[in-house]
This record gives C-alpha cells, sequence and structure tokens, in this order.
C-alpha cells in the first residue's frame, strides 16, 4: 500500500522503448518499497514528437518535442510522476517541475546498422545514412564526408524495417535503446565514445515530479543513482550553455572515478567539417560549473561566426 488513496501514477509515451523505460521505473520503486504492480498505473500519452513523423526534429524546432504532452499531464495533477529518455528533455523544465531522480544509465554509446556491409568504414564511396539526429550525421560526415545523409524518422523498430527495406545502407542508433527492448543484436558495429560522442544525456531515464510534492519525491530518493545523477547535472548544464540553437550538433561524454569528474564536450558544424572539443578534470563537487565552463570553453574558442556562419547554408535542401 502506498498510503496515496490510489495507485502511483507514471505518465510515459507509448513506444516500446518508452514503455520498456516505465516498467523499470516501476520495478525499482516496487523492489525499493516493497510494493506491487497493482500500486501502480501506467498512463500512455502522445507526444507531438509521436505525431509528427514526416520532417526533420531540427525543423520541427520546439523543444521538449517528447515531453510536453507529458509535463502538462503532471502540472495538472493527471499523473504523478514523468518518465522520460534523459536526452529527451528541454534544458529549461516548465515551472514547478524537477527532474527528482535517474536511473542507473544504459551504455552512452551509438550502434551503426548496416544493410550490407558491417562497419561504417565498409560503406561504398557516396553510400546512404539514415538519421534525424544532427549530431550524428555531423559525426559521420566528419569521418566520412562522401556519405550522404537523409532524415529518418520513427520509433526502433519503423527505422530497422525501412532499414531492411532498403531505404538506407546504413541507419545509427543509440545502443541503450537497443539494449532496452532487446535489439542489440541488430548492431553490426558499436562506436567508440573517442570518435563518437554521445548527446548529453544518452542511455540516461529522468524521473519527473512537482516541486514540493514529497511523497513522489521521498519514494523517488530512494531509487535515484547518484553517479548518474552528477553526470546528467553537468551535461544539461554544458548544453544549456550552448543551446541557444537546436540546430547545433552538440556532444558530451562524461566519467566520474572516484574524486575525478572527466568531461568531454564537442560541438560541430552539420557539415562536420569544423570541430571544436574541450576536455576538463574536476572533483565531482559542483557538476553544474564543470558543465558551464565546458560550454563557455567553447564558446569561446567557435567565436559568433561558428553559429551565424552555416546557420543558413544549412536550411538549403
Ligand atoms: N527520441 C530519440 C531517442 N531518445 C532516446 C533514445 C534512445 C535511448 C537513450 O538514448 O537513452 C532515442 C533513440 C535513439 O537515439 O536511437
Amino acid at each position: 500500500m502506498t498510503g496515496r488513496g490510489g495507485p502511483i501514477r507514471i505518465g510515459t509515451r507509448g513506444s516500446r522503448l518508452a514503455l520498456a523505460q516505465a516498467s523499470e521505473l516501476r520495478a525499482r520503486l516496487m523492489a525499493a518499497h516493497g510494493l506491487g504492480e497493482g500500486d501502480f498505473a501506467i498512463q500512455v500519452i502522445t507526444t507531438a514528437g509521436d505525431r509528427i513523423q514526416d520532417r526533420p526534429l531540427s525543423e520541427v524546432g520546439g523543444k521538449g518535442l517528447f515531453t510536453l504532452e507529458i509535463e502538462g499531464a503532471l502540472i495538472d495533477g493527471r499523473i504523478d510522476l514523468a518518465v522520460h529518455s534523459a536526452k529527451d528533455v528541454a534544458t529549461q523544465l516548465p515551472n514547478g517541475l524537477h527532474l527528482a531522480a535517474f536511473l542507473p544509465r544504459e551504455d552512452v554509446r551509438d550502434a551503426f546498422i548496416g544493410r550490407e556491409v558491417r562497419r561504417i568504414a565498409d560503406l561504398p564511396e557516396g553510400a546512404v545514412v539514415g538519421s534525424a539526429s544532427l549530431r550524428r550525421q555531423a559525426l559521420l560526415k566528419r569521418m566520412r564526408p562522401d556519405l550522404e545523409v537523409i532524415n529518418f524518422r520513427g520509433n526502433l523498430t519503423t527505422r530497422l524495417q525501412k532499414l531492411r527495406d532498403g531505404a538506407v545502407d546504413g541507419t545509427l542508433l543509440a545502443l541503450a535503446g537497443m539494449k532496452r527492448i532487446a535489439l542489440e543484436g541488430e548492431a553490426t558495429e558499436i562506436l567508440t565514445e573517442e570518435d563518437f560522442p554521445p548527446a548529453p544525456g544518452q542511455g540516461a531515464i529522468a524521473v519527473e515530479s512537482r516541486i514540493g510534492d514529497r511523497d513522489t519525491d521521498v519514494l523517488l530518493a530512494a531509487i535515484d543513482h547518484r553517479e548518474t545523477h552528477l553526470r546528467l547535472r553537468a551535461e544539461r548544464a554544458f548544453l544549456a550553455e550552448l543551446d541557444g540553437s537546436c540546430r547545433t550538433p552538440i556532444a558530451a561524454h562524461s566519467a566520474i572515478d572516484g574524486e575525478t569528474f572527466r568531461f568531454r564536450g564537442m560541438i560541430l558544424t552539420p557539415d562536420g567539417r569544423h570541430v571544436h572539443e574541450t576536455r576538463l578534470e574536476r572533483s565531482p563537487a559542483e557538476p553544474e560549473a564543470l558543465g558551464r565552463e565546458a560550454g563557455q570553453r567553447l564558446l569561446q574558442a567557435a567565436g559568433p561566426d561558428f553559429f551565424a556562419g552555416w546557420a543558413d547554408d544549412s536550411r538549403r535542401p
């Protein structure tokens, strides 16, 4: 029994990955508090990101494409907590909400899934790779300027089906998402963090709640994973420092080793030709300061022209 006079209502998107993440959250809450499945109600909420399938996400623009409707339900009290892929959560949350907990992080790496070859290096000249992510597009172009990247949307299973149907020669996906729905066997090459640094927040699950909802936050405190939480605080502060444009390819990789917090941040032009990166080592005591410092260094190294120079160009077909 939870003592709240009803089940704990978890809001989530309805994709296979989102439902797997909601089940993981529920399982962890059950184990931590001796609760049963009947103490929870998983409520599926459709987001704009689920509805819009025909346009690149970077053009649709809006931050919080996969989260806003769920956050609305949280604010209105229709759900008690919301579960998201941390990568999809905007740096600026709606008033009154916070990220109260993070689950232990999955693999942060990206995977390549090739139709006829297993490795990116083996793709023939001019091969077509599908990805909706500006970061993956830029990192791929940096490795292989000859490749053509086309917009490729839909949930994991749809994308793998499009690949089999021959729409593209390969695609890139987060290994974390593939593992969570037992599809990691489809990966033909796992890319290293060094060659292919992940998106800030990749592989982590964030749990959002109402600020001041003590009952919910007490439940969540018991399952919060400290190391993941510290890394996410740094990565989100880094992203917030650079934000401005959702058209900027941004990558980050962090690691905590005892008292050493290592952070690597990168920004690229969409064509992958211009890259700035920074590496910092600090104590884990002030993760936001670390993320901000990394972001400021990149802003300074790149200069305003970096962001202005290609902004218009990238809109051309
Ligand atoms: N909406 C895209 C999205 N958000 C989270 C994941 C994967 C899981 C993760 O990074 O935690 C994905 C799919 C992908 O990038 O392949």
